[in-house]
């Protein structure tokens, strides 16, 4: 098959979305199935296709609220301290259980306490009963033809218990929508296959399957269809045979093998090729025999957007329901977002809250990054005719936590290294409520973020060329005048990550010139750049002449990649990111990485429970197993301002 040319369209995100319902609602295609009778107990978050009403009263007799005697109220009037009465056990004088029938003729109940037996069948009182006393009156709950639960309501544990006390035991709910998922893509393989280059795991569709049956839907999930559109053609065919909802998954954009939108022109309608949103742009929006065919794009981030946005309000619909809004907070930005204009752009942030203020930290906008979607406390959404934020700005954040746990966090914002991710969790572990966040921003970058008050606290191993020592003369520099302590982490080894058995014989800073050796680098401000910076002005080497010394990275690991990927020799770096990718590693120094903490927060949990942290010996254990690593000052204030 001839691709033609493919042209997205830049439709607007509220405009692509209402457009949508709107079509599939004239064609009849997200009207609620036809309700099915189902057991009560089976029925929780089903939503209710009518009212419910209760068939029976609750309690359906008067019933005894007490463990005590039954009287009849007037027999006990005139009864006080000064002038007890006594009554006899009789027809009227009985004893009874809590939720026991009244006897007939009494109309209260005196509690066992306030009794005094005076013989066998005779007891005294100091007060007189009031009618109705201690007794649940036939309907006190639920009275019979009440109605119970509304229709259109999602059903919670507790309904399920007031539909059974009004004697109601099935009732009828909307089916389940069920929503065929179609992974396509011959580069796909099955989680748990061998992988050889250019395989990649199918789990796009595993995802999918779990949100549809978090919002109510059925999922069904086919096999991988390869890129063929004869193929993919027949799949599409038995999905709408069998589901009420087809998603296919990938495809959805301008390349060779990229069929979804042509396949659904040719067999039904497409109403959207292209949504003015990154990620997620390449969604496609269609209708086919009168059920709705979404194309959603392949990237895991553009997907789960794709879902979010396009395919939740189907469902919900589908069952006679609309998705409910995501809680908002209004958070400061602690760092620059530059975004395209004309397009929403879904940013992922970490949130925390320091002193009085939620603040909001970008991590990673790739749209193949799922871990993104695993990190984030949030999604900022900046708007279709904004560039951004700047730092300070405050904007709207949709929580993907609550704030009770984005208050519990302590945020870390530095250097990054890997003895914050085992601290992170072994808070998790001793304080279940707590978390730490870290985000990535260098050495140099967490001091900035600490004098803006964004931070809990700054991982840095800043070397002063001058003193040979770490930190301190950066901190009297960038925050002078404020009350600060260096808590020391670890101590590590910081030297070249070369690849396996060191092919090109990396011995030191003189062999990053060599023409035969690509480099890469950290960004500015990191520490680790500034070591190599060091090294270079010590050994009197120029910078310009390191091949790759623009090429710059955020993280260890992220260097030790590149040398992974061969797409670099050689990269500053610290040993357990080399030993993590099973890699070499050339030693050239031992630095200290320490966390540089305000004065006052130093008493506060989100800093004493690390410093609890600091003290287990399997935390200590695991940091030193990543390689390179002495924790002989770990938890120790190394230094403190006056
Ligand atoms: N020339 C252009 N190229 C691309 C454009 C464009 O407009 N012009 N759009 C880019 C954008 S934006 C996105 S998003 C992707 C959308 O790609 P497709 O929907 O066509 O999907 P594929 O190319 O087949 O796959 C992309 C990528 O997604 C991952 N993937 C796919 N399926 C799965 C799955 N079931 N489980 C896990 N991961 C999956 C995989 O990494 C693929 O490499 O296109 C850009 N290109
Ligand atoms: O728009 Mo694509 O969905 O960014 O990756």
């Amino acid at each position: 098959m001839v691709k033609r040319d493919v042209y997205l369209s830049d439709r607007p995100l509220e405009e692509a979305q209402a457009d949508y319902i709107q079509l599939l609602q004239q064609a009849g295609a997200i009207n609620p199935g036809r309700p099915e009778l189902i057991e009560v107990e089976k029925a929780a978050g089903r939503i209710t296709a009518g009212p419910v009403y209760a068939k029976v009263s609750s309690p359906h007799y008067n019933a005894s609220a007490m463990d005590g005697v039954a009287v009849r109220a007037v027999d006990t009037f005139g009864a006080s301290e000064n002038c007890p009465k006594r009554l006899k056990m009789g027809e009227l004088v009985r004893m009874v259980d809590t939720g026991d029938p009244l006897p007939p003729g009494c109309d209260s109940v005196i509690m066992i306490e306030d009794i005094h037996f005076v013989a066998e069948d005779e007891f005294e009182i100091t007060s007189a009963a009031s009618p109705w006393q201690h007794v649940r009156v036939i309907g006190e709950d639920v009275v019979a033809t009440e109605m119970i639960i509304p229709g259109n309501h999602r059903l919670r544990p507790v309904d399920l218990g007031g539909i059974l006390a009004g004697g109601v035991t099935e009732i009828y709910v909307y089916p389940r929508p069920r929503v065929a998922l179609l992974p396509t893509g011959s580069e796909l393989v099955q989680p748990g296959a061998g992988l050889k280059e250019g395989d990649i795991i199918e789990y796009n569709t595993r995802v999918f399957a779990a949100l549809v049956d978090e919002w109510g839907g059925l999922p069904i999930r086919y096999d991988i269809t390869v890129d063929d559109y004869g193929l993919l053609k027949e799949r599409l065919k038995s999905a709408l045979d069998e589901a009420d909802v087809v998603l296919i998954n990938a495809g959805s954009s301008a390349g060779r093998e990229d069929y979804t939108a042509e396949l659904i022109a040719e067999m039904g309608e497409v109403f959207t090729h292209g949504v003015a949103i990154k990620p997620g742009k390449p969604v496609i929006l269609g209708l086919v025999n009168g059920k709705p065919v979404v194309g959603v794009p392949g990237y895991p981030v553009s997907a789960v957007l794709g879902m979010e946005l396009f395919v939740k309000p189907v469902v919900y619909r589908k069952i006679g329901s609309v998705p409910p809004a995501r809680p908002l907070a209004d958070c400061v930005m602690s760092r620059k977002i530059v975004s395209p204009m004309g397009v929403e752009e879904f940013v992922r942030v970490k949130l925390g809250r320091v002193g009085d203020k939620f603040i909001a930290t970008p991590i990673s906008r790739g749209a193949g990054v799922i871990m993104s979607m695993i990190r984030a406390d949030g999604m900022l959404r900046v708007p279709r005719l904004s560039e951004g934020y700047n730092p300070g700005d405050v904007a709207p954040v949709e929580l993907m936590r609550s704030l009770e746990e984005v208050r519990e966090t302590t945020v870390v914002i530095g250097s990054h290294d890997m003895a914050l991710d085992v601290l992170a969790n072994y808070l998790r572990k001793i304080h279940p409520g707590a978390s730490l966040s870290s985000a990535h921003v260098g050495s140099l970058g967490g001091l900035s973020a600490l004098k803006r008050g964004e931070a809990h606290c700054a991982g840095t191993h800043l070397l002063d060329e001058e003193t040979g020592d770490y930190n301190v003369s950066y901190i009297k520099r960038l925050l002078p005048g404020r009350s600060m302590v260096l808590l020391n982490l670890v101590y590590r080894e910081q030297g070249f990550i070369v690849a396996k058995g060191n092919p090109k014989g990396i011995t030191g800073v003189r062999d990053l010139i060599r023409p035969d050796v690509g480099y890469v680098n950290r960004q500015r401000g990191a520490g680790t750049r500034i070591l190599l910076d060091y090294k270079l002005k010590e050994a009197g080497m120029d910078p310009g002449l390191i091949s790759g010394y623009q090429r710059e990275e955020y993280t260890h690991m992220a260097v030790a990649a590149a040398v992974a990927s061969g797409s670099a020799d050689a990269g500053m770096g610290i040993r357990a990111a080399a030993k993590a990718l099973d890699l070499d590693f050339v030693g050239v120094v031992e630095e200290r990485y320490d966390l540089c903490i305000p004065g006052e927060f130093r008493d506060l949990p989100y800093i004493t429970r690390l410093l609890e942290v600091m003290e287990l010996p399997e935390f200590r254990e695991e940091v030193r197993s990543l390689g390179g690593y002495d924790l002989r000052d770990c938890g120790k204030i190394v230094w403190e301002s006056e």
